[in-house]
């Protein structure tokens, strides 16, 4: 079977051999193919942003394997993997360079991991893309390719961040609680701006959310974690009939305690 990601028993400490020894992510094995949408909820702590550190290089495993398109990452640091990862935070603030045009940081995101002599030639094309994408996205920032980002709401942002993360055609795009800092229409107007760039790009993402009915409604796979450890993979069928509250009580069956999570359950 083809994968895009693949995770072999994936170990992270963080304070290793000391009194503050916490253990962050135990023993994951995880299989992604091209094309899936694997949504993530858990406790806190569960180790799910930690788990998109490791595959985005920003942290290393202590011990395992990362395996990106068949090739092995394990220990490609971070910058090395940017040209084929896209993520979007949930600071509005950290996807986008506030005191750039917004032009400028879409070429930014356009010529990332481009040949330089490329780079001069293909300014008006360019722009007619960047205006082209952005009418796409239905809040008239087709029309402010040269204001400043720093203007820009917090959901506009993050349609720009979306974007800006998915314009390479990332191999991989990791979502991090995107949503969780925006009023909930906007929430859901960004929601859907990430499902439809998904899957006109045919990207395999993996998205971060507290929401737990956002983790059934989006995607095609829900992983649910506790101490850093996938207890419930769900997918197919099964995942299109259960229902929270089904989630939630073969989360206690798994782990002989409640999903105790403040924020999900308020929101579902
Ligand atoms: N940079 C770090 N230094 C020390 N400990 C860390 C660091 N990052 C994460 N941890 C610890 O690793 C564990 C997993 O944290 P992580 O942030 O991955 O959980 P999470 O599931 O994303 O939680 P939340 O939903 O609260 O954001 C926690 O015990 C956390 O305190």
């Amino acid at each position: 079977m083809e994968r895009m990601l693949e995770l072999q028993k994936l170990n992270k400490y963080f304070f290793k051999g000391t009194v503050d020894e916490r253990w962050a992510i135990r023993n994951l094995n995880l299989c992604v193919s091209p094309g899936e949408f694997i949504t993530i909820v858990g406790s806190n702590g569960a180790g799910k942003t930690t788990l998109l550190n490791l595959i985005s290089g920003t942290y290393l495993p202590d011990t395992g394997k990362i395996l990106i398109d068949g090739k092995d990452v394990t220990n490609l640091p971070a910058y090395k993997r940017a040209h084929f990862m896209g993520r979007v935070f949930q600071d509005t603030f950290r996807g986008t360079a506030a005191s750039l045009t917004i032009e400028e940081n879409l070429a930014i995101a356009y010529l990332k991991g481009k040949k330089k002599g490329l780079r001069i030639a293909i300014k008006d094309k360019m722009r007619r893309y960047f205006r082209e994408k952005l009418a796409e996205i239905g809040l008239g920032l087709e029309k402010r390719l040269g204001d400043r980002v720093g203007l820009l709401s917090g959901g506009q942002r993050q349609a720009l961040a979306l974007l800006m993360a998915t314009m390479g055609n990332p191999k991989i795009l990791l979502l991090d609680e995107h949503t969780a800092n925006l009023d909930p229409k906007t929430g859901e107007k960004i929601m859907n701006l990430t499902t439809s760039l998904i899957a006109e790009n045919g990207l395999t993402a993996l998205m971060v959310t507290h929401n737990l009915n956002d983790a059934l409604r989006y995607g095609t796979r829900t992983l649910l974690m506790d101490e850093g450890e996938v207890v419930l993979d769900i997918a197919g069928e099964e995942r299109k009939k259960i229902t929270v509250n089904e989630l939630l009580e073969r989360f206690s069956a798994a782990r002989h305690k409640d999903f105790a999570e403040d924020r999900a359950l308020l929101s579902s």
